[in-house]
């Protein structure tokens, strides 16, 4: 079947969930081999992940979705329908999603988006953002590719993004919320340390073994 036939995505039982969603390119498959270690398919060009990878862990589903929105080389109205299927999925898996890890590519985000706000369009991260925040599903924005930023600035760059997701800034007053990684170096403790806390506030601290 091709993906224009689809109605929604393969729905997988789980009790609970968490879902990686990002732009194509931003590194979600690599951040999740990093923390649940499995191998993860990883592209050579953006837009390999067209379809949504499961990984079960016991009552745990984990989510990697494909990425949100403009995608090289992928024909244009397929990339439509991939964003409604994840918006329905979102709507439908709402109640038993833990949390969202929302991945951005620590370099480009702010250009991207003050970019869309300039031609007045709203920015598609922030409206993810948004999308999910009113469907009450708790967000980590995962930013990504922090090797790709100097030491000396990195503060600036997690300020800048932070403002643009509407926390004032210092960032470091939101370190619940955002978590500055590296997937490719391995870098991922914080974010680690935030999705076992999200799984034990739902009293199942047993399930964060999955991100050890
Ligand atoms: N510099 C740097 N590059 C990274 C990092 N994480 C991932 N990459 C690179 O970014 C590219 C995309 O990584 P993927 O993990 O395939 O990204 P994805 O978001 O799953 O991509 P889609 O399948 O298109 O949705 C690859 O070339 C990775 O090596 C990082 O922390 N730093």
């Amino acid at each position: 079947m091709s993906l224009e036939e689809y109605t929604s995505f393969e729905h997988v039982e789980a009790k609970h969930e968490v879902v990686f969603i990002g732009r194509s390119n931003v590194g979600k498959s690599t951040l999740m081999r990093q923390l649940i270690g499995l191998k993860v398919r990883v592209g050579k060009r953006p837009g390999v992940t067209q379809r949504p990878n499961y990984y079960q862990f016991g009552d745990l589903l984990v989510t990697d979705m494909p990425g949100y929105g403009y995608m090289k080389g992928v024909d244009y109205r397929k990339q439509h329908k991939l964003r409604d299927l994840i918006v329905k999925y979102f709507e439908d898996n709402a109640p038993r999603i833990v949390c969202a890890v929302q991945v951005v590519d620590a370099k480009s985000f702010s250009e991207v988006v003050d970019r869309w706000d300039g031609r007045g369009e709203v920015p598609i991260d922030l409206e993810l953002f948004a999308f999910l925040r009113d469907l009450n599903i708790p967000v980590i924005v995962a930013v990504n590719k922090m090797d790709n930023i100097y030491d000396r600035e990195k503060n600036m760059v997690l300020d800048d993004i932070a403002l643009r997701l509407g926390f004032s800034p210092p960032w470091s007053g939101w370190m619940d919320r955002i978590a500055p990684i590296s997937a490719k170096k391995g870098d991922v403790d914080h974010l680690r340390k935030l999705l076992k806390d999200k799984l034990r506030s739902i009293k199942r601290p047993d399930l964060a073994s999955c991100f050890s």
